[in-house]
């Protein structure tokens, strides 16, 4: 292209951002007069609701024309503030829009068409002053996904209709600030390197971005994914996991916008500062937020105030203490047990063992005195029909024990105690009784044994509130005792009907369960295995209204975690993102995971291996400690060469360390990140720094993290991303086992620009792996000072 005719086309494009800023600025004015006219709407409905309902509660037929009037006046009232949450995303989305109205370009020419289309792509659609031609397309538009998809050249894209193909001539990368065209590339096979390079150079935030510009071909896979049920990603450290599931919230919430809402979907994510971390992505696309939480709430909230539960950190840090005893090397297998397979099919066979017998029943009693003795429930419960799943059996036996409180309650309203609680009834009870007894004269006109009447009703209210909550806990089947059900698995008496691969000491693994059981205590190894047990005896509270479930860090979840997710959201499709290389469990790494095991279900697969967070030597270097490291790909960024710092004592690498915050700080480092392998590790670094630096020390308690410099256990930083992260200690003592590579691996990868290790004494073996040439090796030496004498 002439240098002239760039000018002109510059000129064009420049003069197109004026027209299409000015389209929305009127577009912003006329629904902001809406809006308000709306809000005044709703507070006059407010203010006046009583004034246009007609209240008469005199007659039946009055009091139904009342409620009727109410219900028409709150659906009024329901539509016009509908209305207005709806005027005021629109005009948020517009507010975006008039800063940055597009990002990019294609024109495309369909086949069999003569003229060809320029389709400009932003965060939302905006029309012309007609209504009638898009001058921006919404970026989830199924036209868009060729931007994300084709190099100019052939293109084709799916539509309700079908196949539509023709061919791109033109891909441009737009970059607009406030309402002015900064700067335009024409863009060939991905999108942008130029704007990617930018966008990544940028300093890391405390809180995730959204990649629309920039989404890469291998990222679309994922955010338009439609057609299986359980959708796999495999993806290197930063290659986009969370990313690309975030803008597949937005991209669903788009495509089913008539049927599908935030509240259907459920993200599980790693832990608390994660769901801070991510949660401006949605509202910063225009749309809500969808549910969050991690697996421990998930857990929390199933096991009610039954035990203590053991929160997945604390699990972690027990099995990464350094001095074990015997009793810790038990535990510790047990947990790679109870995370396998093999597991699972020794609960599933224990049910089916109960199917046919060794249930344990709690006996009924009312008013201390046994009144259904657990005998006869399991003889009732046995005699039931076998063909049917133990839930349904159950609620049959509730329905029995129900109608057998419904006979006793006749015979105990007769009885002389509940004459005296009457008296315990309050004033309320009493005026129902009294109101009961005028209707029933108005109806009989019978003012005959007044008195006997209202004794009646007076009794049968004492017994049926004695009964009531007896009926509740019939109904939620707490006579069947799950938990003595369940400790009787890991007595001798049942495993060894069962045909399972058990592990070596099973019998010494079965008693330290049983022992922590005895004490109401669920290790976090134990958890899912006792809901997956409890669930499956009494049968799932399925949630049917949630549609998409997404799991991140997929990674650290076993088959039966995931098993219990989906008997939890049974009609609920699955998306789920992990990294093989940053399982951090101890199950992870020893046994299978769901991303590791061959899913039953129909599913695809998707493997990224580029990584876009950090820099290319930083790439380089963590790769190279990874056994299939080769597979992973870094996107071109330049950078330093990370540093490993070998210090003889915790007091030289205090002080090397506050040189490198400094340093980092200097550059312009606005989120430096120090981690370390266990809160007890990071406890004595904040210790170390805290009267030198302004450091912040990240717990599990911890929501969310601001700039400066943090202090923080690896597992909580998962998932999140610095400017620069030092890792404090890097020594071969500290990092030795197969499961804390990937701890390492995963600590390394957060840092975007730089990354510096510390080592106190020699650096880990996993540093030994790594080509020499990818780093820069200090090693201080204490100068002994000579003292004169
Ligand atoms: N297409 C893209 N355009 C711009 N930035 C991107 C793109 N893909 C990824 N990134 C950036 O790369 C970084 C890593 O992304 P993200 O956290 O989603 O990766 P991840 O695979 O979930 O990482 P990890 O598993 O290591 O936690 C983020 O800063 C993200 O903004």
């Amino acid at each position: 292209m002439t240098e002239e005719n760039q000018d002109r086309e510059w000129q064009e494009e420049k003069n197109r951002v004026h027209l299409v800023v000015d389209e929305i600025k009127r577009k912003i004015n006329i629904l902001r007069s809406r809006v308000s006219q709306l809000k005044d709407n709703v507070l006059d409905i407010r203010r006046e609701f009583w004034d246009d309902v007609t209240v008469n509660i005199e007659e039946l037929d009055d009091r139904i024309e009342t409620e009727a009037s109410i219900k028409q006046q709150q659906e009024f009232l329901s539509e016009r503030e509908r209305s207005h949450g709806k005027a005021s995303e629109q005009l948020e989305t517009l507010d975006k829009l008039k800063h940055s109205p597009y990002f990019g370009r294609i024109d495309f020419q369909q086949d069999g068409e003569d003229t060809e289309q320029q389709i400009y792509i932003g965060l939302a659609s905006v029309m012309d002053e007609n209504d009638e031609h898009f001058l921006v397309y919404d970026w989830r538009a199924p036209i868009a996904s060729m931007y994300y998809d084709f190099p100019p050249g052939p293109a084709n894209y799916d539509t309700v209709q079908g196949n539509i193909s023709g061919e791109i001539n033109v891909k441009r990368q737009y970059l607009i600030r406030d309402g002015e065209l900064k700067g335009m590339f024409d863009t060939g096979l991905t999108i942008g390197d130029h704007l990617l390079q930018s966008v990544l150079g940028n300093q890391a935030s405390t809180k995730m971005k959204s990649i629309v510009a920039t989404i890469q071909r291998e990222q679309n896979r994922i955010i338009r994914n439609e057609k299986h049920k359980v959708l796999m990603v495999q993806g290197v450290a930063g290659s986009g996991k969370t990313s690309a599931a975030l803008q597949r919230v937005a991209y669903l919430l788009y495509r089913y916008r008539e049927t599908l809402t935030s509240e259907q979907m459920v993200l599980f994510s790693p832990n608390p500062l994660f769901n801070s971390y991510v949660s401006t992505v949605l509202p910063d696309l225009g749309e809500d937020n969808m549910q969050q939480m991690t697996f421990y709430q998930f857990l929390d909230s199933q096991l009610s105030e039954q035990f203590q539960l053991e929160t997945p950190f604390e699990q972690m840090e027990f099995y990464l203490q350094q001095n074990r005893s015997e009793k810790d090397s038990l535990r510790e297998q047990a947990m790679h047990y109870k995370a396998s397979f093999s597991f699972q099919q020794m609960i599933d066979q224990y049910l089916d063992q109960l199917a046919e017998s060794g249930i344990s029943f709690r006996g009924i009693t009312f008013r201390g005195q046994m009144i259904i003795p657990k005998k006869a429930i399991a003889q009732y419960f046995y005699k039931t029909e076998r063909t049917l799943s133990i839930p349904d059996r159950l609620e049959q036996v509730s329905n029995w024990i129900l109608y057998q409180l419904k006979k006793l309650e006749k015979v105990e309203r007769e009885k002389d105690w509940v004459l005296e609680e009457t008296e315990l009834l309050d004033k309320a009870d009493y005026m129902d009784v009294y109101h009961t007894l005028q209707e029933e004269h108005d109806f009989s006109e019978d003012t005959f044994h007044d008195y006997e009447r209202e004794e009646a009703l007076l009794r049968k209210r004492v017994v049926n509130w004695r009964l009531r909550p007896l009926r509740a806990k019939v109904k939620q089947l707490a006579f069947v005792d799950v938990l003595k059900t369940y400790r009787q698995l890991f007595s001798q008496r049942i495993h060894q009907d069962l045909a399972v691969e058990m592990p070596d000491r099973w019998q010494e693994i079965s008693q330290m369960t049983d022992e922590y059981l005895a004490q109401k205590y669920l290790t976090w190894e134990d958890a899912p295995a006792y809901i997956y047990f409890e669930k499956s005896l009494l049968g799932f509270d399925a949630q049917r209204t949630i549609q998409h479930v997404f799991i991140d860090e997929a990674q650290d979840y076993t088959p039966m975690q995931f098993e219990l997710m989906k008997k939890m959201y049974p009609v609920s499709r699955f998306t789920m993102l992990g990294d093989i290389n940053q399982g951090i469990y101890a199950h992870s790494v020893a046994e299978e995971t769901i991303l590791s095991d061959q899913l039953p279900d129909e599913h695809e697969r998707i493997v990224l291996t580029r990584s876009y967070r950090s820099t290319r030597p930083i790439v380089e270097f963590t790769k190279s400690m990874m056994p299939d490291g080769d597979l992973i790909q870094p996107f071109e960024r330049e950078g330093n060469l990370p540093i490993v710092m070998e210090v003889e004592q915790p007091e030289m690498a205090k002080e090397k360390v506050i040189e490198q915050i400094n340093h980092y700080q200097e550059q312009g480092h606005e989120t430096i990140a120090i981690i370390g392998k266990t809160i007890k590790e990071c406890r004595l670094i904040h210790q170390y720094l805290s009267d030198s630096v302004n450091v912040e020390l990240m717990s599990e308690s911890a929501h969310t993290f601001g700039k400066g410099v943090v202090v923080i256990p690896v597992y909580l930083a998962k998932g999140i991303e610095f400017d620069a992260v030092i890792l404090f200690n890097a020594s071969r003592e500290n990092y030795q086992h197969e499961l804390e590579r990937n701890l390492f691996y995963t600590a390394c990868t957060r840092a975007m620009h730089d990354l510096a290790l510390f080592s106190i004494g020699t650096p880990s073996h996993f540093v030994d792996d790594i080509p020499n040439d990818l780093y820069r090796h200090y090693k201080m030496h204490e100068i002994p000072v000579k003292s004169s004498e």
